[in-house]
């Protein structure tokens, strides 16, 4: 019903009353998702900052002839993720560039110093490291991914995601942010959803905005993401991602989405994705960020206290303190959640290998969330 309503009213979800919209969004959020707006307390691994696509946005990839390149060590990545359990850190999230080795001898040469031939196999030894040593439950955010990749990391993290960012061809062709990107052809980050949901892996994707794209092709990748999820049911969250300008990137002067952009296409994402898609829109990427809760969010996403957003990181974290009072003021109760939602914590199903699971139901339980709600503060 919401999708037909939908591909009339692209044009009212766009240039339509923005309060109509919104609030028929936040209806919606309030009945599947209540008046809680949930985060999960990470720690963020940038496994390697090299990359063999060379996104026009992207603000954490670095030539192999940078001296900022570098592929982390074991040790580094265990003393992260130490440093995010000392904090009370559930997730580790491992976000890298894609497939670097196939591009670059650096790389190749770095992997194989470790004793790797493959990024993949180093990131799957790297995620059973930290499940070995630490209490944490790994994320990976490793962009497009094979049938093989998926079956070497399954077994060793809790949940996975990639970024669908757009749908629209157009973005690849020359003097466009995702020119010569092999892995962000659109058909190929389609096929990667539909591999994970072959495969049952609890899958977070997301849309990046205001990179070129056309309202209504975010409305047509909002439309997959939830064909996808329809057929295998392994979508647990859409990210809704703001464009944001850096000086040292292709994408240098090209304007970031406003508010209004943004809050319409919240908006339309909760309207159109099945109520139990978890929708995410990152707190520390805009300073109006409560409005988002008022356009239908029901997530703040990976909020770290140990590390910065290597992503995006000219943008604090907020405290999670002062977010939870900013969150209280505008109505809503901030909770801890994990990196895997609810209902892919049950037996039943095919979702998650069992170790993990029984891990990631202990969390969950009493003595695991809910007593860390005292990190929260006045809400505990
Ligand atoms: O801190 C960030 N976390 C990002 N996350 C992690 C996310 O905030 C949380 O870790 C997930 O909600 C899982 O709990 C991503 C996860 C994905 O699977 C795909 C894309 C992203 C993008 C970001 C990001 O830009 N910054
Ligand atoms: C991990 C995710 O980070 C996002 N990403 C990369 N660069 C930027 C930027 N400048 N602004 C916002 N998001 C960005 C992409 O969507 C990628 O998939
Ligand atoms: N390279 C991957 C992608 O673009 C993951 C992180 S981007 C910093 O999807
Ligand atoms: S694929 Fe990811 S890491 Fe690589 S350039 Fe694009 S956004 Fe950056």
């Amino acid at each position: 019903m919401n999708t037909e309503k939908l591909s009339t009213g692209t044009a009212w979800a766009e240039t339509g009353d923005l309060r109509a919209l919104m609030m028929r969004a936040a209806r919606i959020r309030d009945t599947h998702w209540g008046r809680t707006v949930t985060y999960s307390r990470k720690a963020f691994v940038p496994l390697t900052n090299m990359c063999r696509d060379t996104c026009g946005y992207c603000t954490f990839v670095k030539h192999p002839d940078s001296s900022e390149a570098n592929i982390m060590t074991p040790e580094q990545v265990l003393a992260t993720a130490r440093r995010g359990e000392l904090e009370g850190c559930k997730e580790l999230l491992f976000s890298l560039g894609e497939k670097p080795e196939l591009r670059y001898e650096k790389a190749r040469k770095g992997l194989e110093r470790l004793g790797y031939s493959s990024l993949t196999a180093y990131l799957a030894d790297m995620c059973a490291l930290v499940l070995r040593e630490t209490s944490l439950l790994p994320h990976v955010n490793a962009g497009t991914l094979t049938d093989d990749e998926i079956d070497v990391l399954r077994p060793v993290s809790a949940s996975m995601g990639m970024m669908l960012e757009t749908v629209s061809r157009r973005l690849t062709r020359k003097g466009q942010p995702h020119y010569a990107c092999p892995d962000k052809v659109p058909v190929q980050r389609l096929r990667t959803l539909e591999r994970a949901g072959q495969k049952q892996v609890p899958f977070t994707t997301g849309l990046l905005i205001g990179i070129g794209e056309s309202f209504a092709e975010r409305i047509e990748a909002l439309h997959a993401i939830n064909e996808a999820h329809a057929r295998h049911g392994h979508i647990q969250e859409v990210i809704i991602q703001n464009f944001q300008r850096k000086p040292d990137i292709e994408m240098a002067s090209h304007p970031e989405p406003s508010l209004e952009d943004m809050l319409r296409t919240i908006a339309a994402a909760r309207i159109i994705l099945a109520q139990d898609i978890s929708l995410q829109a990152p707190p520390n990427l805009s300073a109006r960020h409560i409005a988002y809760l008022e356009a239908g969010i029901n997530d703040w996403g990976g909020i770290s206290p140990v590390t910065i957003d290597f992503i995006n990181p000219q943008h604090e974290w907020p405290e999670i303190r002062a977010l939870a009072r900013s969150s209280t003021e505008a109505g809503f109760e901030l909770r801890e959640r994990l990196t895997v939602y609810p209902r892919y914590l049950t037996r039943e199903q095919d979702f998650i290998n069992p170790a993990i699971l029984a891990r990631a139901a202990g969390m969950a339980g009493p003595g695991g969330l809910a007593r860390d709600q005292r990190h929260i503060g006045e809400t505990a």
